[in-house]
């Protein structure tokens, strides 16, 4: 098992990583009042009994649907309900189980019930070794993705990498998008790494683990430096400013599917704006070769838009990219609302035409 420590400007807490390392929770949850775990019903199948060894006898389990749809007014209300009905005191710890979804949800909940009780992120997807860490806990508005939250650091990360090997290739694909955006925004050796993989069989070895450890590094070094995202913090938003609106349009498009196309758009911004050369071909070749979807639309460019209209970066109702000025150099860039306009149709009809078999 490895540790490490994310220090920010507001808090500390550790990050366990390794097979079977569950027992790290026993101290933490000795402390507590009571125990609260809050997972979906995939999750709960698959892993519950895994957790339920070091869980203290007074525990009590919400199980949520599986799926981003969870991340709604309704969920959160019917869970705080849950916990006022119980009677969960301050004292009480709550465990985040689960990828992304719980833990987004759950923490908002852990950060805003009687404002404030501790949490726990226990990741079980690929992509929760970003989500996990950080602090940014949030629930979706029908216009725009994560738009009512918080910044709301966990107690302790506990990431149990055997979890990982229940996941479906969706969930791997998934994963790599988020390790890929981190490879492009500050390690292009781990990026390298990652456009090499020729296939999601059996990816969960020894060489990988380490790739995930450094691309969860990245996450945690930019976090220390900037926890509320008041400068370098934005760059972790690579590839989410066009991937929060698709992933809004194509309801069957998970978060890292719609981030991987994201991630697209923005390296085409970045050659269109910088005059340089992104490889952009060799990412599209590792795309279609790990089988991501690629369901853009030249005809919804404008319901794009307004999605981008809502996004958290911008300012001055400017859309701001993060795109990247050299390999491993991001930067903010600001656009009008018409100058995107054009420069979006020309990506989706040049992308579409290229690549008519891929996106429909
Ligand atoms: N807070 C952050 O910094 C941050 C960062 C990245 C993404 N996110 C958010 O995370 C969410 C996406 O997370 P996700 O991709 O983990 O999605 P998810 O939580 O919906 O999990 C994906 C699917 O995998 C299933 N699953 C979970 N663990 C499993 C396991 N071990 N084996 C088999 N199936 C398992 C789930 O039931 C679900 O159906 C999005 O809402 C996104 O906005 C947040
Ligand atoms: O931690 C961050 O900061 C990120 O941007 C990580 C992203 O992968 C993640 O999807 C995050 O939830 C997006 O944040 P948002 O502020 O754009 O909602
Ligand atoms: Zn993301």
């Amino acid at each position: 098992m490895k540790q490490l420590q994310v220090k920010t400007s507001s808090s500390e807490y550790p990050i366990y990583i390794g097979e079977d390392c569950l027992s790290v929770l026993a101290p933490f949850l000795q402390q507590a009042t009571q125990t609260i775990v809050v997972t979906d019903q995939t999750v709960y199948d698959l892993h519950y009994q895994k957790l339920s060894h070091v869980l203290p006898e007074n525990t009590i389990t919400y199980i949520i649907t599986p799926g981003e749809s969870s991340k709604s007014f309704d969920c959160y209300h019917q869970i705080q309900t849950f916990l006022i009905e119980s009677q969960v005191d301050r004292q009480a710890c709550l465990l985040a189980f689960g990828g992304g979804v719980v833990g987004d949800l759950a923490g908002f909940v852990a950060a805003t019930y009687m404002r404030g009780i501790d949490f726990i992120q226990i990741p079980t997807t690929l992509l929760a070794h970003d989500s996990a860490i950080g602090g940014k806990v949030a629930i979706n508005h029908e216009l725009g993705k994560n738009l009512i939250g918080a910044f709301y650091p966990p107690k302790a990360v506990v990431y149990d990498l055997r979890f990982l090997r229940t996941l479906s290739e969706k969930e791997w694909r998934c994963g790599l998008a988020e390790m890929v955006k981190h490879g492009f925004i500050a390690n292009p050796s781990l990026l390298r790494q990652l456009l090499q993989i020729q296939s999601l069989d059996a990816l969960l070895d020894e060489t990988f683990a380490q790739l995930l450890i450094q691309s969860l590094m990245v996450k945690m070094e930019i976090v220390q430096m900037d926890e509320f995202e008041q400068g370098c913090r934005a760059y972790l938003n690579f590839g989410h400013t066009f991937g929060h609106a698709i992933e809004l349009d194509e309801k069957e498009l998970s978060h890292g599917e719609a981030v991987a196309i994201g991630i697209l758009f923005s390296l085409y911004l970045s050659e269109h704006i910088f005059g340089i050369d992104l490889a952009i071909g060799q990412y599209l070749t590792y795309l279609k070769r790990l089988h991501f979807p690629l369901p853009f639309n030249v005809d919804h460019a404008k319901r794009y838009l307004g999605y981008m209209m809502h996004d958290k970066k911008n300012q001055r109702k400017q859309v701001r990219f993060v795109l990247l000025n050299q390999l491993a150099k991001p930067e903010l860039v600001s656009f009008s609302i018409a100058g995107l306009e054009t420069l979006l149709k020309q990506f989706l009809s040049e992308f579409t035409t290229k690549e008519e078999r891929v996106c429909h």
